[in-house]
């Protein structure tokens, strides 16, 4: 277009000048000087379409700095980091949130922070009576947050009084956000020598340096521009209120500077010590919309919880430079892009001690690049002792696509390449591409992984799921360490800071307290990947992290460090050892899941439902039953768990899913097969329904139960003849009269004889998870006495098509005393002899004594079976009956 255009100016000109008649000096000269502007220029826009890239790259951003703090001053604040107080010793450490509804928006943000930083909560509606505040001598929370505090002012009295009791007792502190519209209550807040001003826009920003608050904040700093918003701001003489914070009036003319005016500032949030009646309480002039509120409710948090709930000051980076080598042609790095990565993490390991950039490589792409870009390559191999290195496949290859045979020759390739080159690859660490075989698990990655570079620390954003991103945490995977990664919003295709999506002030916004500074505020440890490209071209990472970096340590008294992978993984697992333990899901119900997933495996070798236990009231009956349905398939037999698969109780579950379909056939029709599986142990494990929903939330659910007693005793029947000696040694009186300074073993005994059997409680936390129209309650007797009807009532809670009539092929069999299966006319087939075993009966005294030790336990389940809407059965009826008279 360009050169179109110019070749018109010219030669429209050159006409011109060729059409007079004479050729005058300065006529000749113009046409010269003409001609060499026009070839410079089109010289110039040449270079710039070959090497467009080039001439952007030459001036990377320079990285944000806008603090002015006082190093004095910061270095003061640091002594008062402790909050720790005896008070906190008889709190718990959850958090009640107060909320207007479960949906509100504001209530939300404040359980999406909290989860962000791994404090529990309790959501309740303000408008209902408060839930129960204390157990045994404890405050059962810590902190109490309104996210409207004019709900908190105008609550019933009765409520009200209860809250403020428990408060002052326990030592608790409030947190409150003020809308900054006038709601219900006028300017005087009734009962507090305090005055709201609502409805106001402010500017800059100043935190009190003089507070006792501020832990993870660091105050001196002043944000300046706009507050996002409108506000409400606090007005109060009385001693017990110290402002947190100072603001200003939006004045028509925008004064950037705070100090001039600081004779007249307003107050947006505010301490309240307690003088006036006994209860501390941080209130806010606005929600968490602005950034530095979020910073502000940690160290809330941690004053008024006692310490309870204050986070660790120091926050560890990793920072990964994935795709070294890889890159195409024209984004890659170049020799000047490795130098600014030596400088930059010069200058990081100033901010953050320890830190290296971590870098993953594929060989097979090694000088592949421009001339300029194979230089920078070599360049980065001159450097390798200034990095530490991870490696992948030979090439830049998705795991979940293959075998172990080829992902191990393909790891072998690229770590002879290493060898040859002297890359120093000690870090026990790796990651996948695009996450691929992480999470769901390809065994042959993790198999590879240690056998080749042995790994034993990797990290991941698709565990739980990618989204929420305050939701990913880490797992262990047969000694490898799967650590959450975090986003920082560079990808491989985020090269140059004005072509950012969303523009720069994106990228900025989550730099200066956004999603990046909070990410890093928020966990004390961040895995980041990033990408060659990010480091050639705008040299964004450099950009982004040196800012990110700095502006942490303007706001913030944190501690930034950096260690390797697996001193890093070791550290993560003892803050966080409830992560240890994976939760499987099924890899088809999330889209990204299966996109990482193997092509070869299926999720239809998954059970439709779960027959659960408890032991001894009839399972194996059941699974014999259910197994002769022609549309029913049941699990191959485990030979090690007695047939049960047990998978979702104990060490299986470790093995992971792979490993729980390999027991199960591939449905000849996956619409009208039903899978399932029965295992006896699951009904009273205390893991087993939060396990088994996450892998099977639409399962149907079903278990058996007899009378408690009755339970037991055949329990107990069934570890005698298993040689059980704890069993064999004592009686059935001593096991179920076992006390706490009996031997360990035979209270060992006693709980799993007696535990099962209290069924309300097992059923609730199967209800936690399951929806009661998935769980299906089938009475033990009556499976016993009438099958057939049992077998009736199942097919029409699993809707199984077609019907089958159980009246032909289940018969009594007067000699075993149970319904077995028809085989011919003369002949049935019975379960084994451990199955309706021959025993005394119970004695009047043990009979008496499980009575009354169910009792309370049966009332609660009669209650429950009420509110499902379930029959009560008879032997219930009974239990029920004796214990009233
Ligand atoms: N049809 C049929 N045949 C045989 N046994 C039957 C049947 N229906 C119910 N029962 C009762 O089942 C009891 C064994 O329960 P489980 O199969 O759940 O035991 S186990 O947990 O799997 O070991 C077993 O308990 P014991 O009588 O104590 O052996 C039986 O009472």
């Amino acid at each position: 277009m360009f050169w179109r255009s110019s070749f018109i100016v010219l030669s429209n000109i050159c006409a011109r000048c060729f059409c007079l008649k004479r050729f005058t000096l300065t006529k000749v000269l113009l046409i010269v000087i003409l001609l060499s502007v026009v070839s410079t220029i089109v010289s110039i826009s040449f270079l710039n379409l070959r090497f467009g890239i080039a001439r952007q790259r030459s001036k990377p951003p320079l990285p944000l700095s806008t603090c002015r703090l006082n190093s004095t001053i910061s270095r003061s604040l640091l002594k008062r980091v402790n909050h720790q107080s005896k008070a906190g010793l008889h709190l718990g450490d959850r958090v009640l949130v107060m909320v207007e509804s479960q949906y509100s928006k504001a209530g939300t943000k404040i359980t999406h922070l909290l989860e962000a930083i791994r404090v529990e909560f309790k959501v309740e509606p303000t408008g209902k009576n408060l839930p129960t505040l204390t157990h045994l001598d404890k405050g059962k929370f810590s902190v109490i947050i309104f996210e409207n505090y004019n709900k908190y002012i105008t609550m019933d009295k009765w409520n009200r009084q209860l809250l403020d009791k428990y408060c002052s007792e326990y030592n608790v502190g409030i947190i409150g956000f003020v809308p900054s519209k006038p709601d219900i209550i006028s300017d005087n807040v009734p009962g507090f020598p305090m005055v709201f001003e609502y409805g106001m826009k402010l500017q800059d920003y100043k935190l009190n340096m003089f507070s006792d608050v501020w832990r993870v904040t660091k105050a001196g700093q002043i944000y300046e521009g706009r507050l996002p918003g409108e506000w409400t701001v606090f007005h109060t003489n009385h001693s017990t209120y110290e402002p947190l914070a100072y603001s200003k009036k939006q004045t028509q003319k925008f004064s950037v500077s705070i100090e001039e005016d600081v004779n007249k500032p307003v107050v947006p949030v505010i301490y309240d010590h307690g003088k006036y009646d006994k209860i501390k309480r941080i209130i806010f002039g606005s929600a968490l919309r602005f950034w530095l509120h979020r910073l502000i409710l940690l160290d809330s948090l941690s004053i008024l919880s006692n310490g309870k709930l204050s986070m660790p000051l120091e926050r560890h980076i990793q920072i990964d430079i994935d795709d070294i080598f890889v890159g195409r042609e024209g984004i890659r790095m170049c020799v000047d892009d490795v130098e600014a990565l030596v400088t930059t993490q010069e200058k990081i390991r100033q901010m953050v001690s320890g830190f290296s950039f971590n870098l993953g490589f594929s060989g097979r792409y090694y000088l592949r690049g421009s001339y300029e870009e194979d230089a920078g390559d070599k360049k980065l191999l001159e450097y390798r002792d200034k990095f530490w290195w991870f490696g992948h496949m030979w090439r830049h290859e998705q795991a979940h696509k293959f075998d172990e045979p080829y992902i191990t020759l393909a790891m072998q390739q690229n770590s002879q390449f290493a060898k040859e080159n002297n890359i120093p690859v000690k870090q026990n660490y790796a990651v996948a591409p695009h996450h691929s075989g992480v999470y769901p698990i390809h065994e042959p990655l993790y198999t590879a992984w240690r056998n080749v570079w042995d790994v034993k620390v990797t990290s991941t954003e698709e565990y739980p799921r990618l989204h929420p991103a305050w939701r990913r945490r880490g797992f262990i995977y047969k000694g490898v360490m799967v650590l959450p990664r975090q986003t920082c919003g560079l990808y491989t295709h985020t090269l140059f800071l004005s072509d950012y999506p969303g523009g720069r002030k994106h990228l900025d916004d989550s730099i200066k307290g956004g999603e990046l500074f909070q990410i890093i505020l928020f966990n004390p440890i961040s895995v980041f990947m990033t990408h060659m490209s990010n480091y050639g071209n705008d040299r964004l990472a450099l950009y982004t992290f040196e800012s990110v970096l700095k502006f942490i340590q303007c706001w913030t008294n944190l501690k930034l460090l950096a260690v390797p992978p697996l001193q890093l993984a070791l550290k993560y697992f003892e803050m966080y050892p409830e992560e240890r333990d994976p939760i499987w899901q099924n890899p088809c119900d999330h889209k990204r899941h299966l996109s990482i997933w193997s092509p070869n495996k299926t999720c239809e070798k998954l059970p439709n439902f779960l027959v659960i236990g408890p032991q001894k009231t009839g399972t194996t009956a059941l699974y014999t039953f259910l197994g002769m349905h022609p549309a029913i398939e049941s699990n191959f037999n485990s030979p090690d768990t007695f047939e049960e698969v047990q998978f979702f109780n104990g060490n299986n579950y470790y093995h992971g899913i792979d490993w729980y379909m390999e027991f199960f056939p591939t449905p000849k029709n996956t619409t009208s097969t039903y899978l399932f599986e029965k295992s006896a142990t699951y009904f009273d494990n205390e893991v087993v329904p939060r396990r088994a929903f996450a892998l099977l939330p639409r399962a149907k659910i079903i278990c058996i139960l007899i009378n408690p007693s009755k339970r037991a005793y055949s329990w107990y029947q069934h570890m005698r003849s298993h040689e059980d000696p704890t069993a064999l040694n004592y009686s059935f009186y001593d096991v179920i009269t076992a006390t706490d300074i009996d031997p360990r073993k035979l209270r060992e005994l006693r709980n799993r004889c007696l535990n099962p059997g209290m069924y309300a409680q097992h059923l609730i936390r199967w209800l936690d998870y399951y929806p009661s129209r998935q769980l299906f309650i089938v009475d033990g007797e009556q499976l016993k006495n009438d099958p057939i009807h049992v077998m009736h009532t199942i097919q029409r809670f699993l809707h199984i098509d077609p019907y089958f009539d159980y009246s032909q092929f289940l018969r009594f069999d007067p000699k075993k005393g149970f319904f077995c299966q028809v085989i011919s006319d003369d002949r049935n087939k019975c379960l084994g002899k451990s199955k309706g075993r021959a025993y005394p009966p119970m004695s009047k005294e043990e009979q008496l004594f499980l009575k009354q030790y169910y009792q309370r336990h049966n009332v609660a389940l009669s209650k429950l079976l009420d509110k499902l809407n379930t029959e009560v059965p008879a032997w219930l009826e009974e239990e029920l009956r004796g214990g009233d008279e």
